[in-house]
């Protein structure tokens, strides 16, 4: 007999999108479904024709705005009503007008849910069912069907809940999805319930869980591993109340775990957190730092110890190679490194440095005295290599201008608005030079003095875009006194375009805290960008940084 190929069946576009907060229009619909086609996925769920108006919409243009080369499309929807015929039932037509190629439809397997819910008797379920599947068999369509609350309604009723598969299976359904659909389930009880299933019926069985229990991707391996060989997840386990089960974990568990090489190409394993990342930022929903495989932290490295080990072999501390799915080895610089997360660190950035050189101690020396104080480096990459960068050039770093004071002001005038204004005096090359700018508050006006001064000079700036700005209060303890006087941590976020990268200032004054992380910002690109034209700070052809390490 031919192997069957296993089913990765996606279902983000239907029950992803009923996770709380998740709206889709039809455009970001048809995006998210090609990256999921390029994924790899077999199957794409795209939602329920007939009763969602914009579901319907989307099937209608996917027909000629969809051009899937992996995946087939799936229209979702419920079995024909109670007592009615499957010829007249609007949504079965629905279903059918949907013209794809595979049609899932939703059917009651727990018998209180057919008494309670669907007010009907377990007969007429069964036939609704048999009657369903038949008709969509007839029209051409390939059909699944999820067997709602399959888990619960075994152990309520057995005899039934085989019934149900049995039924499906006979009439033509290709494979019975069993579907935790309270997501209350524990791995040993669904292993359990798919072997007994199985046994019993001999029919293809898939498996649909919830995270209700956070055990969604481990229920997902267990039906897998007890002979289910059709899975249904989302992309970052979006859906309804806890989510579905992680359609990134399960196929990277799968492929990497279990050596299974029929779910996804394994070189577009590789492109999965791109995929990932792409999908967030079209649902506005991205995926927590810390999940597996795809998370910003998933190979993120912050402890010292950890450092020490990953210097000599990342295998040491971590499960896969991150590159296997299209992630990366990230870094973290903060007080709980050593001089191995410097040597990490640097060398991400460029620096070829040693932890065992004496910038290197002093730079571990000063990240962690600064911290201390209130700075946080985890996310201002650039004011760490600016540190790094005094460290390896001994306090000698060229300075592209100096500055000799600054201030800012703020007024309210009678009758008229408030108005901001600051201003700067430099010195580039020694000669002085001052500056003033207005906005509509002091970090602003600050950025635009600063600009108003530097530009001509420094042609690079006028790139130079804040795009995020953070303040933290930090307490009595860093440089500040108690209530409204404690000291506060910025954190800005700055691009030019074409890179991110942040900055951290602290000051028992807030003002002067932006300011910090304004400068920061403002040197760290001149240093960078300049080049040859700053002997001290560039990376590439930097033999003082080498030689230092
Ligand atoms: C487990 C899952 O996540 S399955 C997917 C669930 N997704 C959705 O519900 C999203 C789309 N749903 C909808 O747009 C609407 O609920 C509709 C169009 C399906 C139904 O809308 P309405 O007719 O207004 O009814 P309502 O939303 O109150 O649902 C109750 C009806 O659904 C029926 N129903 C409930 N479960 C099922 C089921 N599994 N299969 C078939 N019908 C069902 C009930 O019997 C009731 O029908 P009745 O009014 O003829 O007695
Ligand atoms: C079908 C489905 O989404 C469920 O039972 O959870």
């Amino acid at each position: 007999m031919a192997e069957r190929r296993f089913q990765l069946y996606d279902t983000t576009l239907r029950d992803g999108t009923q996770q709380e907060g998740l709206v889709l229009t039809v455009e970001d619909k048809l995006a998210v479904a090609r990256h999921l086609d390029a994924f790899g996925a077999g199957f794409i769920e795209g939602g329920w024709p007939g009763a969602i108006p914009r579901d319907t919409e989307f099937f209608r243009r996917a027909r000629t705005e969809l051009d899937l080369r992996t995946a087939e499309l799936a229209a979702f929807g419920a079995t024909r009503k109670p007592d009615t015929l499957v010829t007249t039932d609007p949504q079965v037509r629905a279903l059918l007008e949907a013209e794809t190629p595979v049609v899932t439809l939703v059917a009651k397997s727990h018998t209180r849910h057919v008494e309670l819910a669907l007010r009907t008797t377990l007969a007429e379920n069964l036939a609704m069912i048999a009657g369903t599947v038949r008709h969509l068999v007839r029209a051409g369509r390939r059909v699944f069907v999820d067997a709602e609350h399959y888990f619960d309604g075994w152990l309520l009723n057995r005899e039934y809940a085989l019934e149900v598969v049995r039924t499906a299976a006979e009439a033509g359904a290709e494979a019975v999805v069993l579907c935790d659909t309270n997501g209350g389930s524990l791995p040993d009880g669904v292993g359990a319930v798919v072997a007994d299933t199985l046994a019993a019926t001999g029919a293809r069985l898939g498996i649909h869980c919830h995270d209700d229990s956070g055990c969604a991707v481990a229920n997902t391996l267990a039906a897998v591993d007890a002979g289910a060989d059709h899975v249904q997840g989302t992309a970052h386990g979006y859906g309804e109340r806890c989510g579905n089960a992680n359609l990134f974990t399960v196929a990277a568990n799968l492929v990497l775990k279990r050596g299974r090489t029929d779910v996804v190409p394994v070189e577009r394993l590789g492109r999965m957190a791109e995929t990932g990342r792409a999908i967030g930022e079209l649902t506005g929903v991205h995926a927590h730092p810390a999940a597996p495989y795809v998370g910003a932290s998933a190979f993120a490295h912050k402890a010292g110890l950890h450092a020490s080990a990953l210097r000599v072999d990342p295998d040491l501390y971590q499960h896969i190679d991150p590159a296997r799915v299209g992630n990366a080895m990230r870094t973290l610089v903060s007080d709980m490194g050593g001089r191995s997360s410097i040597e990490l660190k640097a060398r991400e950035l460029g620096y070829e440095v040693s932890a065992g050189s004496e910038p290197v101690a002093r730079a571990a020396a000063r990240v962690k005295e600064l911290e201390n104080r209130g700075y946080s480096f985890e996310s201002a990459d650039a004011s760490f290599e600016l540190l790094l960068l005094e460290e390896l050039t001994g306090g000698d770093l060229d300075q592209p201008f100096e500055v000799d004071a600054w201030k800012v002001g703020v007024e309210r005038r009678a009758g008229g608005g408030v108005r901001t204004e600051g201003s700067v005096r430099l010195r580039v090359d020694g000669a002085p030079l001052s500056a003033t700018g207005t906005g509509n508050g002091p970090v602003n006006a600050l950025d635009r003095a600063l600009h108003q001064a530097l530009d001509t000079f420094f042609p690079e700036l006028s790139r130079l875009e804040l795009v995020d700005y953070q303040v933290r209060v930090l307490g009595s303890g860093a440089d500040g006194g108690p209530g409204s006087a404690a000291a506060a941590r910025v954190l800005i976020t700055f691009t030019d375009g074409r890179r991110r990268w942040g900055t951290v200032g602290v000051d028992g004054n807030t003002v002067t805290a932006s300011w910090r992380a304004l400068l920061d910002a403002v040197r760290y690109v001149l240093l960078t960008e300049r080049g040859a034209d700053h002997r001290t700070g560039r990376r590439a052809a930097a033999p003082a940084t080498a030689a230092a390490g």
